[in-house]
């Protein structure tokens, strides 16, 4: 889910960032602007592999969406040496060819069940932790690369810093499902109490369609994603909204993540990042040392933004 970045185009000369073989990159494109919440966003990013990629940390997993481009970035930034014996696990297409373009080494989770860290993006994220991920259909994988880290740790800018989940993720929980089953899975959520109209009169629980592309969504996994909104009084015990749709025959897995996160860091618009961690302990950090000019995106972040401009025609996909 990456925000609006249409608006402010300027002409960008990339810095003297290191470049791979692979991700060469060109001497001046026109890219967007970065806008405040893009700058939070890569403060928290950097802000998290600071304090949770050591250089102990040998099995990383790299999550999906518009934050983990600056994850990738900043754990380049770390240095050749540091990376040398480092394999990525990726928990989708999108972050796949960061981790092969960045020339990091790529590796898969059934080669390596046991990871020191994974760092994600969220959707939302409430005041234990809890989080609505899946904005990008990949919250299988992101799930199982979560579960299987030592660490886990979320990466989001302030809009997704919430009290109670479904605040400002008002479109629903994304739930993979087996196509075969979406129908019956769609019936079971209705009958849950899922909402067929959001309180702004949008339409709620659906299929989630796909862009571009006639028909629904289809996974990495070649599954379908329901997206099942549900008012208040289920959404402040997601624990148990998660268990009791998971129970339903036919879904894959559920987009909340219950008891999961080690911490989330969230960027804010004043160039401070709070931290929140799963001992209730908050943290606020004045001041991301090793930042540049937010007009000079790193290659990872670079590279994805050119790919979206080239699939959408100059304009990016909007959150
Ligand atoms: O769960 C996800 C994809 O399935 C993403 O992590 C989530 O949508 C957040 O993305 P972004 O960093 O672009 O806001």
């Amino acid at each position: 889910m990456s925000s609006s970045l249409s608006a402010g185009a300027q002409s960008f000369v990339p810095p003297s960032q290191p470049t791979t073989s692979n991700n060469q990159l060109p001497t001046s494109v026109q890219l967007p602007k970065l806008e405040a919440v893009e700058g939070a966003k890569r403060l928290a990013a950097f802000a998290a592999v600071d304090k949770h990629v050591g250089l102990k940390d040998k099995i990383i997993g790299i999550g999906s969406g518009s934050t983990v481009p600056y994850v990738v970035d900043r754990i380049v930034a770390q240095g050749k040496e540091a990376n040398k014996e480092r394999i990525f696990l990726p928990t989708g297409f999108q972050s796949k060819e960061l981790i092969i373009k960045a020339g990091l080494t790529l590796g898969d989770v059934d080669q390596f069940p046991q990871l020191d860290v994974t760092i994600d993006g969220a959707d939302e994220v409430d005041n234990d932790l809890h989080a609505i991920k899946g904005g990008g259909a990949c919250q299988l994988r992101e799930k199982v690369l979560a579960e299987a880290a030592t660490t886990w740790v979320i990466v989001a800018d302030y809009r997704k810093n919430s009290k109670v989940l479904g605040t400002t993720w008002t479109q629903g929980i994304p739930i993979e499902v087996v196509p075969f089953a979406y129908a019956t899975v769609l019936s079971s959520l209705a009958r849950m109490g899922s909402l067929s109209k959001l309180p702004n009169g949008k339409p709620g629980l659906a299929l989630r369609m796909g862009v571009k592309k006639a028909g629904p969504v289809v996974s990495d996994n070649g599954n379908f994603i329901i997206d099942a909104p549900f008012g208040e009084d289920w959404m402040r015990k997601p624990a148990e909204l998660l268990k009791t749709i998971k129970l339903i025959t036919g879904v894959v897995e559920v987009g909340l993540f219950c008891n999961m996160a080690r911490a989330a860091f969230f960027g804010n618009e004043d160039g401070t990042v709070t931290v929140r961690n799963n001992d209730g302990s908050t943290e606020s950090i004045e001041s991301v040392p090793d930042v540049p000019d937010l007009s000079q995106p790193g290659p990872a972040k670079k590279a994805q933004l050119e790919q979206e401009m080239k699939v959408s025609g100059g304009e990016l996909r909007d959150a």
